[in-house]
C-alpha cells in the first residue's frame, strides 16, 4: 500500500477543501462520508437492518435513506448513534480499505471526520488534523448545510474535543485563513508528502 495521509478534523473544519486541492495535485483521496454513502444504498449490506432498527421513516417514497430523518435521530440520542455505528463501521472500514489498496498516487489520503474515533486512524502512517476554532467550524458549517445551530453543535458533541484531536496530530493545518492561503499550505505538505513516499520507497 502506498504512504497513507490521515486527513480528520471536526465537521465544517474544511477537510474537504484541503483534500480538493491534493485531488487537484493527483493524489488519490479515500472519503470516509463518500464510503459512508455507498454502504447504505438500497441493495447493499446495510440499509434494510436500518429500516427494521429505525422503521420506515427513515425511507425515502423510492426506497433510497432519508438521510435528514436518520441525522435527526441520530444526533438527539447516542445510544441509537452507536447503534447505527456498530453496523456501518466495520462496513465502512472494509470498503475503506479495498480503496486505499487500489490507490495508485504516490501517496494516498484518508479523509474521515472519525479516524481519530475509530479504528480507521490504524490505516493511516501520519495524522493531519484540520483546525479553525469551534465558532467558525460552526458558522461555515450552517452557511454550507441546511443544519439548525442546536442540530450542528449536537454533532460536534459527538465527535472528539478540539484539543483531544489536535494532542494526537503529527501536523496541524490551521484553516482559519483564506482559501488562497490553504493554497499555499497544501502545495509545501505535498511537496513534504511526496518527499516521505519517495524516502519509504528506497
Ligand atoms: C446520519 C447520516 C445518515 C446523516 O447524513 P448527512 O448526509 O446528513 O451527513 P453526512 O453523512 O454528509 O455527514 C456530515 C458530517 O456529520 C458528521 N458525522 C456523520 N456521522 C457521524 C457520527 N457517527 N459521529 C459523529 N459525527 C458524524 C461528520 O462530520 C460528517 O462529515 C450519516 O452521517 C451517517 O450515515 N452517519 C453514520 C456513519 C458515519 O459514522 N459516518 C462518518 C464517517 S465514518
Ligand atoms: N479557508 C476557508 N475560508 C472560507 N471558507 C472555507 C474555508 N475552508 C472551508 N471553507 C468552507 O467551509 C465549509 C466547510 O468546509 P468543508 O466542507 O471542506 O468541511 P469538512 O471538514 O469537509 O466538513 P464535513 O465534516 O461536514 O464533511 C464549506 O462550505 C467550505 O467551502
Amino acid at each position: 500500500m502506498s504512504l497513507v495521509i490521515g486527513i480528520t478534523g471536526g465537521i465544517g473544519s474544511g477537510k474537504s477543501a484541503v483534500t480538493d486541492r491534493f485531488e487537484e495535485l493527483g493524489i488519490v483521496v479515500v472519503d470516509a462520508d463518500k464510503v459512508a454513502r455507498v454502504v447504505v444504498q438500497p441493495g447493499g449490506p446495510a440499509l434494510d437492518a436500518i429500516a427494521e432498527h429505525f422503521g420506515a421513516e427513515v425511507l425515502l417514497a423510492d426506497g433510497q435513506l432519508d438521510r435528514a430523518a436518520l441525522r435527526s435521530i441520530i444526533f438527539a440520542d447516542d445510544d441509537e448513534r452507536r447503534w447505527l455505528e456498530q453496523l456501518t463501521h466495520p462496513l465502512i472500514g472494509q470498503e475503506i480499505r479495498q480503496q486505499l489498496e487500489a490507490a495508485g498516487s504516490p501517496y494516498v489520503m484518508l479523509s474521515s471526520p472519525l479516524l481519530l474515533e475509530t479504528s480507521q486512524s490504524a490505516l493511516a502512517d501520519l495524522v493531519v488534523v484540520v483546525d479553525v476554532p469551534e465558532a467558525m467550524q460552526l458558522q461555515r458549517t450552517m452557511t454550507r448545510d441546511n443544519n439548525d445551530e442546536d442540530q450542528v453543535k449536537r454533532i460536534i458533541a459527538a465527535q472528539l474535543p478540539r484539543d483531544t484531536r489536535l494532542d494526537q496530530a503529527d501536523i496541524v493545518i490551521d484553516n482559519s485563513g483564506s482559501l488562497a492561503e490553504l493554497d499555499g499550505i497544501v502545495a509545501e505538505l505535498h511537496r513534504e508528502f511526496l518527499a516521505r513516499a519517495g524516502s519509504r520507497a528506497s
